[in-house]
């Protein structure tokens, strides 16, 4: 029997990001077209080459995009959105960057495509719009190129397609079922296949992570019909999914007419039995072992152990759970973590190299590689027992916590009361969600500041000097409650990531978040604790500048849970309770010196609910007390405020009122607040912020179009409880388009009180 190895996908941000520069460079206008393909090239053929050398059997290519392979499935199919204007052949770069991002010259400006999470993930896709009549022609040959390109290099690949189902179980139809047009989608997926077959491919990884949904009757029908098609197209189909459990789908799986099947072996461990029994003998099995959405170093010997059976009975594929773009590229690129840290870490890399000692391991005996066992295992001994991860302090505190310690003293109706006697804000009063522009000016002074270019004290008052400029302008253009701007934040993540214990962190970690920007989630491995407080130096100096309330401003423990590398051996509740203590001792903090108003961002809360509906209680159980454990050791007279981006909340609204926060920013502005009817119907009894515009688009509202978003939420609620305010933060926007669009804002904001007077 034969064990082989696969890769399912590598970062394509390249080693240093080369990638995301070259966009931005591209888009900035200071790089032509043919560079920035150069670019792209030549990082793919390095990928390439690279896994060739690690001896991987079957590498990817089509993994690369230059923005996002969904939106390039799109553009694969031709459905182009009309207002692109795309009048058929193929779709070229610039109406590929106008679908991802949209363009803002004066004759010409589109709107970007709505972009959205991908499953649970912090990667954002494009998400594919369709209509009535909708046409579809084959726009793209990437996969087929990309083919040709890897094996001109000298590189046989295993090309890589998001497969049609998932495709449309992730686009939009306006007034139109998108599974109504499953046969048209099909036809160019066969077209693509073919020429792939036809070009010498043996073997396409199709990738359905719907796999692991809920699926409801259209979708197990279209999995039968597209693979029914698909399978006769003279290619062999690796049927791949990922993030989760294929659970009672399996049947569905192991029934379609497939040649291989891969399954996420890290979250879908008990899939395993049922697997052994259900797939059929002749089908190949691709064993997802490694983990692709952390960073954890595997315990290599002990995965021996488990295959060695199963490897004597039937062919197997072994991989990482799913594709690498949610890790960084290379842990040999990490400079500042500590050793004993950095042996139980494996990046993309690596991950890929602990494949080549397993399939030695099994295929040539483990003393082949016996050097390469005995390290791993070390290492995963050495994690087990080391006294960097547990803090015995934190485990006493952690059993400690009562009920009442996420409890606010007195209901809401007590609480802002006593609130408003303190502040006396306005009707409608009007605040940001934190950040303003993050310039290069800005981040250069980071990074100097970080290659010791520039000294701390010059740094802290250049950060001071950008705060009180944000304060005094915010005051001149009339904004209530103010925000001091997050200038000395590099992320509202790895910033707290980098002051608590527990954590490790990166200098090049990045993964890839959207098109080309870029995350360094840090790495929780230990027990939390907060050496001391981290924001109230920031928030008092910014306090001093204005007569007016400046929020203290927070990540949540739910948010940086979600978005960090988090550690696999206790569960994900108990390490979100110990972040929350951490946080709450900040809340605390920030309450004595003297902030009214606390905002505990949890941007991430709802996306991190589990891909599986079953499981959504549970999650949001401990989310939510995370979040009042965070929010409950403040005074009544202390206004909590949160903020949460993605907010479909529709299905989860008591647990977003169980939060109990005194006020709450959601974004509402593209829906046209369309959400408060939910709000309303529920009698959500609190504060709400619905965001006023879009501040993913460089566009600059008007005054009318928000007092108009404001009305409509006026039908909703009551206008002392109504905040006004943008859907999120501001630093990805310039300078250009923040004033006069917060200028218009607070226009806006004034006509709504006079018209709440002349009632
Ligand atoms: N963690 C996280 N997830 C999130 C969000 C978020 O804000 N944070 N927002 C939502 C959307 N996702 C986003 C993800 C990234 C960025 C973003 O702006 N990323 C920046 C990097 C932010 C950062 O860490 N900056 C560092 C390092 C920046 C850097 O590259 N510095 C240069 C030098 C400076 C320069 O020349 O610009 C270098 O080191 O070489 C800093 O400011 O210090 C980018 O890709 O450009 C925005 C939104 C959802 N998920
Ligand atoms: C992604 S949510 C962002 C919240 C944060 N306070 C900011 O304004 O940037
Ligand atoms: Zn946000």
């Amino acid at each position: 029997m034969s064990v082989t190895i696969a890769n399912l996908g590598f970062p394509r941000i390249g080693p240093n990001r080369e990638l995301k520069f070259a966009l931005e460079s591209f888009w900035g206008g200071r790089s032509s077209e043919a560079e920035l393909k150069e670019t792209a090239a030549s990082l793919r053929r390095e990928t390439w080459l690279k896994q060739k050398n690690l001896g991987i059997d079957y590498i990817p290519s089509n993994d690369f995009s230059f923005y996002d392979h969904v939106l390039d499935t799109t553009v694969m199919l031709g459905a182009v959105p009309e207002r692109y204007g795309f009048k058929g052949g193929k779709v070229d770069l610039a109406t590929y960057f106008a679908m991802a991002r949209g363009t803002t010259s004066a004759e010409n400006s589109v709107t970007a495509m709505e972009m959205t999470k991908w499953f649970d993930t912090n990667y954002h896709y494009m998400v594919p719009e369709l209509v009535k009549g909708q046409k579809f022609s084959l726009a793209s040959t990437k996969a087929l190129d990309l083919y040709n390109e890897a094996k001109a290099a000298g590189v046989e690949t295993r090309p890589v397609v998001l497969g049609p189902v998932t495709w449309l179980s992730l686009a939009k139809g306006r007034d139109v079922d998108p599974f109504d047009y499953l046969d048209d989608v099909l036809a160019i997926y066969t077209e693509v296949l073919t020429s792939l077959a036809k070009a010498g491919a043996k073997w396409v990884q199709i990738d359905e992570p719907a796999f692991v949904l809920d699926l409801n009757d259209k979708q197990r029908a279209a999995f039968k019909k597209a693979y029914d098609v698909l399978s006769k197209t003279g290619v062999s189909l690796m049927l791949t999914t990922y993030f989760g459990r294929v659970a009672e789908n399996i049947d569905l799986l192991t029934s379609l007419p497939v040649a291989g099947i891969h399954v996420d072996l890290i979250r879908g461990s008990d899939d395993y039995d049922a697997l052994l029994t259900k797939v059929r003998p002749d089908t190949v099995l691709s064993l997802g072992v490694i983990d692709g959405r952390n960073i954890w170093r595997a315990d290599l010997d002990a995965l021996v152990d488990w295959i060695e059976p199963l490897a004597e009975k039937r062919d197997l594929v072994l991989a990482p759970s799913c594709s690498l773009l949610h890790v960084p590229v290379d842990l040999k690129a990490e400079k500042k973590i500590d050793p004993e840290i950095t042996q139980w870490l494996a990046f993309a890399q690596q991950k890929l190299e602990e494949l080549a000692v397993l399939k030695t391991a099994l295929t040539k005996g483990r003393n082949e590689v016996a050097e390469e066992l005995a390290a791993s295992t070390k290492a995963a001994k050495n994690r087990r027992s080391s006294p960097r991860i547990h803090n015995e302090a934190v485990a006493k505190r952690l059993a400690a916590v009562t009920p009442d310690m996420a409890k606010r003293q007195s209901p809401y109706p007590v609480r802002a009361a006593a609130q408003q006697a303190k502040l006396n804000l306005p009707l409608y009063p009007t605040t940001t969600i934190g950040s303003f522009p993050q310039t290069s000016e800005v981040r250069q002074a980071r990074a100097k500041n970080r290659r010791g270019e520039l000294d701390n004290a010059g740094y802290t008052q250049f950060l001071r000097e950008q705060t009180a400029a944000t304060i005094r302008w915010q005051e001149e253009i009339g904004l209530d409650v103010l925000v001091h701007g997050e200038f000395e934040r590099n992320d509202m993540v790895q910033y707290f990531g980098e002051q608590l214990d527990g954590f490790a962190f990166t200098n090049n970690g990045w993964v890839q978040s959207y098109g080309s920007r870029c995350v360094r989630p840090p790495i929780l491995f230990g027990d939390v604790t907060r050496p001391k407080a981290m924001t109230v130096d920031w928030w008092s100096f910014s306090q001093q500048q204005s007569e007016k309330p400046v929020k203290g401003m927070l990540t949540g423990p739910v948010t940086i849970l979600n978005w960090s590398f988090v550690r696999n051996d206790q569960p994900r509740s108990v390490s979100c309770r110990q972040l929350a203590l951490a946080i709450r001792d900040e809340v605390v903090d920030l309450e004595a010196a003297g902030a009214k108003i606390i905002q505990i961002d949890e941007a991430a809360l709802r996306e991190g609910l589990p891909l599986r509906r079953a499981e959504w209680q549970t999650y949001l159980d401990w989310a939510v007390e995370s979040f009042r454990l965070t929010a409950s050791g403040v005074r009544d007279d202390t206004q909590i405020h949160s903020h949460m981006c993605y907010s479909e909340f529709n299905d989860i609204l008591p647990s977003i009122a169980a939060m109990d926060a005194d006020a709450l920013s959601i974004e509402t502005a593209r829906s046209q607040m369309e959400l408060l009817q939910a709000f309303a119907s529920y009698q959500y009894p609190n504060q709400i912020g619905p965001g006023v515009y879009d501040i993913h688009s460089p566009r600059i509202p008007s005054v009318e179009e928000m007092v108009n978003l404001l009305r409509l939420a006026r039908k909703y609620l009551p206008a002392d409880r109504l905040w006004v305010n943008p859907d999120c933060g501001l630093k990805t926007r310039r300078w250009e388009e923040v004033k006069p669009s917060l200028l218009a804002m607070v226009a806006a904001a004034k006509e709504m009180r006079a018209e709440e007077k002349a009632k």
